[in-house]
């Protein structure tokens, strides 16, 4: 087996995001929970292997993601990508930087470029500036994140902030000129001693020429945009197929349910809309502090009521009750306690016989995934830029696959709960 792309994801969803991107641009992908310990099947052309490294001590987070890379180098990739968040998230003292240092000193790597542009979902970089929508990050949600609060949108000080290498910048006049344009741009500043550049990038033609440009480059990093250009750069060389089709996943049944724990802007358009008309039952933090069993009443209420329609269970609340809870609990305290409710209903709902499952929140998605003692996902169709529908890997041949759909907090379009069971077959 031969992996041409091998990724290496700082969160469970961010990597579902890219592997989603590479499928749709052709490319067989499987994203992996951890670094493996058992061989992965042969028809493979990328591999995304998602760490929870985002927000993890420097140290951990290099030291894991190097583990990720001598994997992906054993598997024979010709191309390693480091995939974070759109948004940049990243404390002043990293991870991006660091990681991204270690993985170029591992690869002999010279140069890279940083482009966590992704137009299709707003996010776009102009001189430098990274946009979230029609807003400077800084002036974005991101300004509020509690782990990773985003308060300069200069992409260039940002990562200079978190790397000893020179950061540079490959503006969009450059960009709109196409790939020969960049790589001389590339070229020049690797004269001037520069070791990585932020590349500018608004519309998806920018990232497929961008895309084009990093060919021959070791080590590419960003969000999910740029994987876009890759594939073709892969079937160029004869060594991806144009005709096989990357998003066929094994047919899943069973009943459906959707677990949310994001409290994102999208995600509560997403769950009040599903609430409208299906039904729906609510996790609260602070009935779980005082010891109340919501999961054995969560799962006794959906037992009586899941069937032909899909049930909802969510702890998504506005930003004054999530407020309210942290203060009562600790932000820490009440965010785990909903985790582990959450993933606990997860297996009490696969039980049940739920094979179709969405589920909504990085952090969430991380817990539920864990609980349920997922090693992989084959990755299939696009539901919304960003989220693709999955299926487990089979540990076990004789357990039947469960389609899985992990949904980022901010990405999906306010049916997202309605419509996505139409892409599955
Ligand atoms: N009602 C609530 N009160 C306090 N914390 C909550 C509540 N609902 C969810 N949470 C926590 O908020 C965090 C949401 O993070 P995450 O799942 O990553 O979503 P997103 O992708 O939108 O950031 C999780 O730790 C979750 O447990
Ligand atoms: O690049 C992105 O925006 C996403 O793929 C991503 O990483 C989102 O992270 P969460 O918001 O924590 O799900």
């Amino acid at each position: 087996m031969t992996v041409l792309l091998g990724c290496i994801a700082d969160d469970f969803t961010g990597g579902t995001d890219l592997a989603g991107m590479l499928v749709k641009a052709g490319m067989r992908t499987v994203q992996l929970i951890g670094v493996p310990t058992e061989p992965i099947a042969d028809d493979v052309d990328a591999v995304v292997i998602a760490l929870k490294s985002r927000t993890s001590p420097v140290d951990q987070a290099v030291s894991e993601s190097l583990a990720a890379l001598r994997w992906l180098q054993s598997a024979g990739c010709k191309q390693i990508y480091f995939k974070y968040c759109s948004t940049f998230d990243s404390t002043p003292r990293g991870n991006i930087g660091p990681v991204t240092e270690a993985l170029m000193t591992a690869l002999g790597a010279e140069f890279t470029i940083a482009c966590p542009a992704f137009p299709a979902n707003g996010r776009t970089i102009y001189k430098g500036y990274l946009f979230v929508g029609e807003m400077l990050l800084s002036e974005s949600g991101m300004r509020n994140h509690p782990l990773t609060p985003m308060t300069d949108s200069n992409l260039v000080r940002v990562m200079q902030q978190q790397t000893e290498r020179k950061v540079g910048l490959v503006d969009s006049a450059v960009v709109d000129q196409g790939a020969a344009a960049i790589g001389e741009r590339i070229a020049g500043l690797r004269e001037r001693g520069y070791g990585l550049a932020i590349v500018d990038a608004l519309s998806d033609v920018h990232l497929e020429s961008i895309g084009a440009a990093c060919a021959d480059m070791p080590l590419i990093t960003g969000g999910s945009g740029i994987a876009l250009g890759l594939p073709e750069n892969f079937r160029r060389r004869g060594l991806l197929s144009r005709t096989v089709a990357a998003d066929v996943l094994a047919a899943t049944g069973g009943l459906r349910a959707v677990i949310s724990g994001s409290c994102s802007v999208a995600t509560q358009r997403q769950v009040a809309l599903m609430r409208a008309s299906f039904p729906a039952f609510k996790i609260d933090p602070l009935l779980l502090a005082r010891g109340e069993d919501l999961v054995s009443a969560a799962l006794d209420w959906a037992g009586g009521r899941i069937g032909k329609q899909p049930v909802l269970i969510y702890a998504t609340a506005t930003p004054e009750t999530v407020k309210q809870a942290q203060l009562e609990l600790g932000a820490e305290q009440a965010g785990g306690l909903v985790e582990n409710a959450l993933a606990e209903i997860a297996k009490g709902l696969v039980r049940l016989g739920v094979g179709q499952m969405i589920v909504a929140g990085g952090e969430t998605s991380g817990a539920v995934v864990n609980a349920l003692g997922i090693k992989g996902l084959r990755i299939g169709p696009e539901i919304d830029p960003g989220v693709p529908w999955t299926t487990t890997l089979p540990h076990d041949a004789s357990v039947q696959p469960l389609a899985l759909a992990l949904k980022s907090g901010n990405f999906g379009s306010e049916d997202f709960f309605l419509k996505a069971w139409d892409k599955l077959q």
